[in-house]
């Protein structure tokens, strides 16, 4: 039967398995998510062998007990996140601690859990009851102000007034909280997808956990590894002639090694993340990746502490690899995926999430054998475990991308996905929709991202190109961008803007482009530069970038991305679209959210001022709660929608479901 075309709702429709996690008995557990998007509500639950085990709907982040017989979760049923053991059936809350917990492990004797929380330092986070007070003190003061004697006061979405995080230690046998980590520093250190990075050793005796303790935080993205004995005490740091970025440790099972990803190059947030081996009786350090030129991201050991296995990103995938300690030995597993997480099964075969742009995310499973016949090519004989969207997905037209390669900037080659819209028919012409990625450091890959679906629904072709930044083409090629953002970059772009434009199937009178954060400075850098596009629409974007280096948080990105600071480095005039508004015509949409702290709303605030001053059509919307990523539940709808009538008026596919003034003003949707 005819399927029907993607809509927003369909977004909403959609259900998510993941964090596949295998007992050492063998058992499958994972969780589940879904959301309703008219009652603006989610639900999390717990599956372990098939059976949903929980039904709260509020459970996530399940793992097992080192002998399998007890699976952890966190849920926030009773108001916030504790720690649950479900056991022989039975399910038993173990945490209380008032401010909640964040990033929870369970040593491997079972006996210790260790989680992080936002705590005052002079109050310390044993006493987590104190701590509560002492918030709900300062929310009654009618003075409501921050005050700040240093930089990083404030990170992603919060003022940090004067709270750190920290790891405390729950004594399951005697009950008793430890601050393991006290001070006026964050330990672990912050991380936009919450506290994480803190391990037990195999002996259950240490922590080994990330702090960084340079005295401007907010201008190095230094940071060390340091071991604390889990009754707490002095902490050494195990990395201190590391003047770059350390972490992601992982000791191994036999206690002789952690293991742990670290940069080299102080000061650059984006250099390549290597695999390193810390021997913890020697102090010695090895390197396992040197020859992968790519970045190394979730990793884990073997049983037998004689390999690690490891996603890497390499061109528009992440793929798993295997390095062998014996001879750094780096082989690929599972190839042409954008591999999301994955555990062992146990029996030398993988459990793994991945989706592709026109197959949402679920879990599958690779024997040893399917595995080892593939040889690491693409081809893999593999078994789709969870099939929560299949009704949704033989019903409604989720598109597939295609890619073309194109010579960009430097002669490198530039790869760039295509959708095709729904009904594509070879014969017709169809608008076109460019989208740039943010990061800069990041890369596109075939993977379910609603934005590929929902403008192909309404009839635009999407292309998304990785340009010179992007990740997975070699760290040459991701170093580039910097002190570049206006030149390789935008020669990319519109290269493949021309060999788009020559489709036979692409109206190149009816094309527009949209980016969200980086990708929204570029096409407010678009603005300034051509007048090709019909339409922009711009996200989270950076407008004038010497305004923009003063209300950042994280100032070491912009002093090595624009190479120092306002003052003395005039890549902040060059690269500005601020610096280009006698050129700007273009009508575009602009969407910012007011708590966003790395991108500050302000910068959207500058531009819509300058485009309505100079009558060049545009519209405004900031998001009165949301940081730099806003809700996807709460906000979003209003993107989506937002984008498609922008779409619709200048480039003339299918109008949007919704009036997004009424979404605002009436609630009317
Ligand atoms: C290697 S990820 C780059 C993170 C970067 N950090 C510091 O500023 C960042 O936030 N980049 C922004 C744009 C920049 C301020 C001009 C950005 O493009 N953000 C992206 C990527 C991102 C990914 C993970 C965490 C934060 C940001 C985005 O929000 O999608």
């Amino acid at each position: 039967a005819q399927k029907r075309a993607f809509t927003i709702e369909d977004i909403y429709r959609l259900q998510y398995a993941s964090g596949p996690t295998v007992s050492a008995t063998g058992a499958l557990a994972y969780g589940t998510s879904r959301s309703d998007l008219k009652a603006q509500k989610s639900y999390s639950n717990i599956v372990v062998n098939g059976k949903t085990i929980t039904t709260d709907n509020k459970s996530f982040s399940p793992f097992w007990s080192a002998d399998g017989r007890t699976l952890y979760y966190v849920s926030t049923a009773s108001g916030s996140s504790q720690l649950y053991a479900w056991r022989d059936g039975k399910a038993t809350q173990l945490t209380d601690y008032a401010l909640g917990i964040d990033g929870a492990t369970v040593s491997p004797d079972g006996n210790l859990i260790a989680f992080a929380a936002e705590v005052d330092p002079e109050i310390g986070g044993a006493d987590g009851k104190a701590n509560k007070a002492a918030i709900e003190r300062k929310a009654k003061n009618p003075i409501q102000a921050h005050i700040a004697d240093h930089l990083l006061y404030r990170h992603w979405t919060e003022y940090s007034d004067g709270k750190y995080w920290h790891i405390i230690v729950y004594n399951l046998k005697n009950k008793t909280y430890t601050d393991v980590t006290p001070g006026r520093f964050h330990s672990p250190v912050f991380s936009p997808s919450g506290p994480s990075g803190f391990v037990f050793s195999p002996d259950s005796k240490e922590l080994c956990y990330l702090s960084n303790h340079d005295e401007h935080p907010e201008a190095t993205t230094n940071c060390d590894l340091w071991v604390v004995p889990v009754t707490g005490g002095e902490a050494k740091n195990i990395t201190a002639e590391n003047k770059a970025w350390d972490g992601s440790p992982q000791y191994s099972p036999d206690g002789r090694y952690i293991a742990y990803r670290f940069q080299r190059t102080p000061g650059y947030e984006s250099d390549r993340f290597i695999l390193g081996l810390y021997d913890r009786k020697t102090g010695q350090k090895r390197v396992l990746t040197e020859k992968f030129d790519n970045w190394v991201d979730d990793y884990k050991w073997t049983s037998d502490s004689k390999a690690i296995y490891f996603l890497g990103e390499e061109r528009g995938y992440e793929p798993l690899y295997r390095v062998d300690l014996k001879n750094d030995r780096i082989t690929k597993v599972i190839a042409n995926r954008a591999i999301g997480s994955f555990d062992f099964d146990g029996k030398g075969g993988f459990y793994y999430t991945y989706s592709r742009t026109g197959k949402p995310s679920a879990i599958y499973h690779a024997t040893a054998k399917a595995i080892a016949a593939a040889k690491g090519r693409a081809e893999l004989k593999e078994t789709q475990v969870t099939h929560l969207n299949d009704s949704l997905e033989a019903t409604v037209d989720i598109r597939p991308s295609e890619t073309m390669w194109i010579k960009g900037a430097k002669g490198d080659s530039v790869e760039v996905f295509i959708v095709k819209p729904h009904g594509f028919d070879p014969n017709k012409k169809y608008p076109l929709v460019i989208n740039v990625h943010g990061g800069p450091q990041m890369q596109w890959m075939d993977s379910f991202r609603p934005d590929w679906q929902v403008y192909p629904g309404a009839g635009y072709v999407v292309a998304y190109p990785n340009i010179h930044g992007s990740t997975g083409y070699g760290q040459q090629f991701c170093r580039d961008i910097s002190g570049h953002w206006g030149s390789y970059p935008f020669e990319d772009f519109m290269k493949a803007t021309d060999k788009l434009a020559q489709l036979a199937y692409v109206d190149s009178t009816r094309m527009g482009a949209m980016g969200w954060s980086y990708g929204g400075y570029f096409m407010n850098w678009v603005q300034g530069q051509t007048k090709r596009f019909k339409c922009l629409a711009s996200m989270m974007g950076l407008f004038d970038l010497r305004s923009m280096w003063g209300a950042t948080e994280e100032l070491w990105f912009p002093n090595f991305d624009l190479e120092g600071q306002p003052w003395n480095s005039e890549l902040y005039t060059k690269w500005s679209p601020s610096n280009y508004v006698k050129n700007f015509a273009t009508p575009t949409l602009i969407i910012t959210g007011e708590r966003d702290y790395r991108v500050s709303y302000t910068q959207s605030l500058q531009y819509f001022s300058t485009l309505q001053s100079l009558g060049i059509p545009s519209r405004l919307i900031v998001f009165k709660n949301d940081g730099h990523w806003p809700s996807t539940l709460k906000s979003m709808p209003l993107y989506y929608n937002a984008h498609l009538e922008w779409f619709h008026k200048y480039l003339g596919g299918a109008p949007a479901p919704w009036d997004s003034e009424k979404m605002v003003q009436q609630g009317e949707w």
